[in-house]
């Protein structure tokens, strides 16, 4: 039986996400890569390959057919629109195509047709044009999957082997970090990131670290409250269903490589307390998972890097460890 395709969205036209997703099917055999088929733009990513020097067939096609059709051309799932080759130079035009290449991806992986999702990055300015409202790939993605209905609480986690990092808050302004960080919603995301551990990555018991807001924990509640008053009883409550969470740690030692090693998952207050310490330790290598949904999902932790965009001189293996971590994910539906 035909090994059911992961999907991989196209990302960004303008951005790097295509020319890894290009360069990475180039080498499928020597990578021993799963089958995979792309939601993208056909004459679009035919013209990008030819630009960075690649020669291989690009086909529109089904995602049925990608298992049969993956050793001799890359499948891909069309999208229409006014997508054109111009690295670096991102078109509002685009928006419509970069936006119904993720909806369809998703669509193709709820409905079982694939077994589970990488996206590319995208520009989310050029997309707010077509209407798009969201921050992030992580927000839409649960909206998508709610389906119109109750939308589940997307968790967004960077994994690059035992280091993983939970922004509790994710894409909103520094100034309304306090106010959005409540018990309930750090007691939520510790509930996912313990069930997801223990089912998609067989973490039979998750050990999680909590940061505090404040520079050092609060010191007592000396430097804000927050830490007493919010995350120290959102502690309590998660030890209270038995998941093994401890803090809140301050936040500004808890990333040193003895101190994480205690902890399979550390969560943090806000996206560059979480962000930053895996990207400086693990850019080329850091995996963007999303936990919550009814699907899998990863990406690459960088963004659309316009700089290196058509030059092909851009790293693939953010790319390739999210469509590696994907495909353990997802082996069971293979
Ligand atoms: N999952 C997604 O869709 C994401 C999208 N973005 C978006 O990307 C855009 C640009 O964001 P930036 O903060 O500039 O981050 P970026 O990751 O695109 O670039 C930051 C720096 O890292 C370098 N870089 C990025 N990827 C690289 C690679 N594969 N190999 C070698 N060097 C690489 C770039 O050349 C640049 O110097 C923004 O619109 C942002 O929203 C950012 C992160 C994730
Ligand atoms: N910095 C990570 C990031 O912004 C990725 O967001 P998303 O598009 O995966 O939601």
């Amino acid at each position: 039986m035909m090994s059911k395709p992961l999907a991989i969205s196209m990302g960004e036209p303008a951005g790097i996400g295509p020319d890894l997703i290009l360069s990475l099917y180039a080498r499928r055999v020597e990578l021993n890569l799963p089958v995979f088929c792309v939601f993208g733009h056909v004459e679009f990513l035919k013209a990008r390959a030819q630009r960075l020097g690649l020669s291989f067939d690009i086909v529109a096609t089904s995602a049925a057919e990608a298992g049969a059709v993956f050793a001799g051309a890359l499948p891909v799932m069309p999208v229409e629109g006014l997508v054109s080759d111009h690295p670096g130079k991102a078109s509002p035009l685009a928006a419509h195509a970069v936006i119904q290449s993720i909806a369809d991806a998703v669509e193709a992986t709820l409905a079982g047709t694939c077994r589970g999702l990488v996206t590319a990055p995208i520009n989310k300015a050029s997309l707010y044009h077509a209407g798009f409202k969201h921050p992030g790939h992580t927000e839409f993605l649960a909206e998508l999957c709610a389906g119109g209905g109750v939308q589940k609480l997307p968790v967004m986690m960077l994994a690059h082997g035992g280091l993983r990092a939970v922004p509790v808050t994710i894409h909103v302004p520094i100034k309304d970090v306090p106010r959005l960080l409540t018990k309930e919603l750090i007691v939520e995301t510790g509930r996912i990131v313990a069930h997801d551990l223990k089912q998609r990555f067989g973490i039979a018991n998750p050990r999680i670290a909590i940061a505090g807001l404040n520079p050092h924990a609060g010191e007592g509640g000396a430097i804000g409250r927050e830490d007493l008053e919010i995350v120290a009883p959102a502690v309590a409550e998660l030890q209270f269903e038995l998941i093994d969470a401890v803090g809140p740690l301050p936040a500004d030692t808890l990333f040193y490589p003895a101190h994480w090693a205690n902890y399979d998952a550390v969560l943090a207050m806000y996206h560059d307390q979480a962000l930053i310490p895996i990207k400086t330790v693990a850019f080329e290598d850091a995996v963007n998972v999303t936990l919550g949904l009814p699907i899998v999902r990863t990406s690459p932790d960088h963004g659309t890097a316009f700089d290196l965009a058509g030059t092909g001189k851009g790293s693939n293996k953010s790319f390739l460890a999210a469509i590696r971590m994907a495909d353990a994910m997802t082996a069971q539906a293979a």
